[in-house]
């Protein structure tokens, strides 16, 4: 479980804070969907799940801890159970893709046998036994994404931060790239939290979702609370017709139910 207490941000020299007293929770297991457009505040606030940002005010627990008290030691583990995964793929190009997923465990100390023996785990979940020994130039925007999502599980983390993962490709990559991680969060109970400014990512995968406007938090919770309450605005968004409603529950295979029955 992560619960964000109060948390705002305020840049030094800005006025405006880019996040204004936060408070949510992310359950285990959930895959939470923080949607907002541009400077809404959505990668400050990923920034601060990983604490590579400092929030001003407020508290981040995780797993039962404060992590802005952590010590340097207790951080480097943190961020070790942390994997992320990043629009543009952040991947070394002079590596090939087994070496590009074996780097959090040459960080974490591994011993060689360990791992290509993970490595060789991790192709195989994400589809690319085939391509170990191809570098990233040789691979589809798609296939980049795989191996940073391979690279962000390889040191088992305990929740997957993603922002924009998707946002660099096509409608159908961004199909496959979804259901890869819907169903990494069903084999493996992750928790993931994506930031994304696109209302098809939460529509196709999210549970959890929250809307982020100027920094502050408009709603937040289950969808399945959401879309149920006619007042809310991501309702409105995701679902902002009767055309779009049917759609949404056709592609649920529950043609017929009511919305509250199903969401
Ligand atoms: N390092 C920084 N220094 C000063 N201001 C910043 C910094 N990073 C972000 N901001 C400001 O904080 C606000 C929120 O920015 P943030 O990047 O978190 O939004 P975002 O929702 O991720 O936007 P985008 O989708 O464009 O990346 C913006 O007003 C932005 O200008």
């Amino acid at each position: 479980m992560i619960t964000l207490e109060r948390l705002s941000k305020v840049y030094a020299g800005e006025g405006q804070p880019a996040l204004d007293n936060i408070s949510l929770s992310v359950p285990d297991g959930a895959i939470y969907g923080i949607l907002g457009r541009s400077g809404a505040g959505k990668s400050t606030l990923i920034r601060c799940l990983n604490l590579l940002e400092r929030p001003t005010e407020g508290r981040i627990i995780m797993d039962g801890k404060e992590i802005t008290t952590l010590t340097q030691r207790e951080l480097r583990r943190h961020r070790q159970r942390t994997g992320m995964v990043f629009q543009h793929f952040n991947l070394i190009h002079a590596r090939n893709v087994a070496d590009n997923i074996a780097v959090p465990l040459e960080i974490a100390g591994q011993p060689r046998a360990a791992r290509e023996r993970r490595v060789a785990e991790l192709l195989e979940l994400v589809g690319l036994s085939d391509k170990a020994h191809a570098f990233p130039s040789q691979l589809s925007g798609g296939q980049k994404q795989r191996v940073g999502i391979a690279r962000a599980l390889a040191a088992h983390p305990s929740i997957l931060l993603c922002d924009e993962a998707t946002s660099a490709l096509d409608p159908e990559t961004t199909a496959s790239v979804l259901a890869l991680l819907a169903d990494i969060n069903r084999k493996l109970g992750l928790t993931i939290v994506l930031i994304t400014h696109q209302l098809e990512v939460v529509k196709a995968i999210c549970d959890h979702a929250a809307l982020l406007e100027k920094g502050r938090l408009i709603e937040s919770g289950p969808l399945a609370d959401l879309l149920v309450n006619p007042g809310s605005r991501l309702r409105r968004a995701l679902l902002p017709d009767r055309e779009a409603e049917q759609a949404f529950l056709r592609r649920h295979g529950v043609e017929g139910m009511k919305l509250c029955e199903v969401a």
